[in-house]
């Protein structure tokens, strides 16, 4: 029996921003699981989106489970705040901590610290990694117990809209087959065309912008996402 559930965040990046609470409603009242909220700086991705302010904001609207992705370059600089306003988890890229490629298979003192403090301020971790990236990086934080879910890129981090790049499902299946009941979060050109080999390959929760804001139907579409990504759960099951 799995403990793993199907998870569908939309990301809030392709929602109407001038009408964000009430899309934000319009999909958690379609079925979404979470609300997907993409936090860029302009250095770490070339792009500027939203900050706490807007967190804040929406946490008066909402009980939802924000789950905050961080493409900055320090993300040791913004934890107290996002706890204070409302974020339920707090997933940060492994690449603004450790750049260095050479130093990617052991444990970082302070990667390591950030996981403790993002628990110490209330809130749930995650660890990101680019598509160039190799899973094997996530290992050392899996193992310690660090994190409570990783973030797979599918599409390089920076803004919504783009084709998935299938290429990186391999680092989906390679984290699965280590690891039963990792929360495995995948993120960039999710879609009804998209989610079956992410699912097949072990992912548990689906990010999706585009394809979810940009449908006639939303509702259909997040239904469609869950219950491939609850196949996909029970098929590794039955393994
Ligand atoms: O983190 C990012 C992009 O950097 C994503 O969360 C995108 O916002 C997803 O959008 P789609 O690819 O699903 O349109
Ligand atoms: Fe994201």
């Amino acid at each position: 029996m799995s403990l793993l559930q199907p998870i569908v965040a939309p990301s809030i990046l392709s929602a109407d921003f001038a009408n964000l609470a009430e899309e934000c409603k319009q999909v958690l009242d379609a079925g979404a699981d979470w609300l997907h909220v993409d936090i860029m700086d302009g250095n770490f991705v070339n792009n500027l989106t939203i900050g706490p302010p807007v967190v804040k904001c929406l946490r008066k609207h909402t009980l939802a489970y924000f789950d905050c992705h961080l493409m900055v370059n320090d993300p040791l600089k913004w934890v107290e705040i996002f706890g204070s306003v409302g974020a339920s988890g707090y997933t940060f890229h492994l690449e603004a901590i450790e750049p260095d490629p050479q130093n990617w298979t052991r444990a970082s003192e302070k990667v390591v610290a950030l996981c403790k403090d993002i628990r110490l301020h209330g809130m749930k971790v995650g660890i990101s990694i680019k598509p160039h990236t190799p899973w094997q990086a996530l290992e050392p934080y899996i193992l310690a117990g660090c994190v409570d879910m990783v973030l797979i890129m599918t599409v390089e981090p920076g803004f919504g809209g783009q084709k998935f790049i299938p290429e990186t499902v391999s680092k989906v299946v390679s984290l699965r087959k280590l690891f039963p009941q990792l929360n495995i979060e995948v993120d960039g050109g999710i879609a009804p065309n998209t989610i079956e080999q992410v699912a097949k390959a072990g992912a548990n929760i689906a990010v999706a912008g585009s394809a979810i804001f940009g449908a006639d139907d939303r509702k259909q579409v997040i239904s469609l996402l869950k219950q491939t990504l609850y196949e996909g759960i029970h098929s590794l099951c039955s393994e």
